[in-house]
């Protein structure tokens, strides 16, 4: 069974983040999840969580839900990029996202989460879309929806149809051709560790030159912007009156009155372009003429990120065949 399920902005001033609903247990309880690439974890506010540390989300209570079992003597911990992080236990319940349903997936409800996850009320838990190899249930890894679902799927794959401050959706199955346009570029997948890494072929600023490169990096729709080598990130914002990597903001700002250029990344023989729009990703406070930068550097993170800047500028297809492959278009 197929299904289509709506990857909804947390903020309308900005793309932070994106929930997608899902349904969890009988009867079913409705949560807003946030669909990581980056991770491979299912977890969830529950009835576990304590009061201090849930500030507005739904949780799930495995207790109401006649099909919860729990998984005996089995604990997760996981620590994000940004400091942020979740641990607690485990149990398996009917798990269902735009009408893709699988009766015995894994669900880690936490037990303690950091002050970032508090303070994010829009977010009620995540669903890692990664490889199961990173899943961190302890002693016995689980597997993902995805990985649950795919066998039940008319195709292996799922796609993003991420949009600039408006609704995009996840699809499950299939491949909907009225989401893109041209043809779609196939490129090979890195599996390990665990995330949908690929080598994209170059970049270019704005109408610049192409300059070919291969940069490796991981597609992450769990990431809010894009990270790239300093080369490349110095050569797009050195073409912007004014801006600097400021140590004080932690990355690239300008003058929000600055016209930017759009920036340009190879996938294959094809390309993608970032307007200008998304990389003047916001206002570093309210009303402030200081503007933080979608595209920022990436040494200090060992890996490059091609998160919601770059995914929402293209139509994406994470396709789970055997070897996986990653599939881009324009939109
Ligand atoms: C490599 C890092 C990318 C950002 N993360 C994530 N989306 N969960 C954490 C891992
Ligand atoms: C993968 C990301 C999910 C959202 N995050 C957070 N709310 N602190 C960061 C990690």
């Amino acid at each position: 069974e197929n299904g289509s399920a709506a990857a909804i902005p947390i903020d309308p001033r900005f793309d932070i983040a994106y929930v997608t609903p899902v349904t969890i247990g009988t009867p079913p309880q409705t949560l807003y999840l946030d669909f990581d690439t980056g991770s491979s974890d299912l977890w969830v506010f529950s009835s576990h969580t304590p009061e201090s540390q849930v500030r507005g989300q739904r949780i799930y209570s495995p207790e109401k839900s006649s099909t919860a079992k729990l998984l005996a003597g089995h604990t997760w911990s996981i620590l994000y990029g940004d400091g942020s992080g979740s641990l607690g236990n485990v149990y398996t319940d009917n798990f269902t996202v735009g009408g893709v349903t699988v009766t015995s997936q894994a669900v880690q409800t936490a037990q303690q989460v950091s002050y970032s996850f508090t303070s994010q009320s829009e977010i009620h838990g995540l669903v890692g879309l990664g490889f199961s190899t990173l899943n961190t249930v302890f002693p016995n890894g689980q597997l993902t929806f995805f990985d649950n679902a795919k066998s039940t799927l008319d195709s292996p794959v799922f796609t993003a149809d991420l949009k600039w401050k408006k609704e995009g959706t996840y699809d499950f199955g299939f491949i909907d051709e009225t989401k893109y346009t041209g043809e779609i570029t196939y490129l090979p997948v890195q599996t390990d560790p665990g995330y949908w890494t690929f080598t994209s072929s170059g970049y270019a600023v704005g109408d610049g030159a192409f300059h070919p490169a291969s940069i490796v990096g991981i597609a992450d729709t769990g990431t809010s912007l894009t990270y790239l080598p300093a080369e490349v990130v110095t050569s797009y914002w050195g073409q912007v009156d004014g801006a600097v990597d400021s140590d004080y903001y932690g990355g690239y700002v300008f003058p929000c009155s600055s016209k930017l250029p759009s920036f340009t990344f190879g996938v294959g023989p094809a390309n993608i372009t970032i307007p200008a729009s998304y990389i003047n990703y916001a206002q570093i406070t309210e009303g402030s003429p200081v503007c933080f930068g979608g595209l920022q550097s990436s040494s200090w993170l060992g890996v490059n990120i091609w998160g919601d800047v770059a995914l929402k500028a293209a139509f994406v297809v994470f396709n789970g065949a055997n070897p996986p492959t990653i599939g881009w278009a324009k939109k």
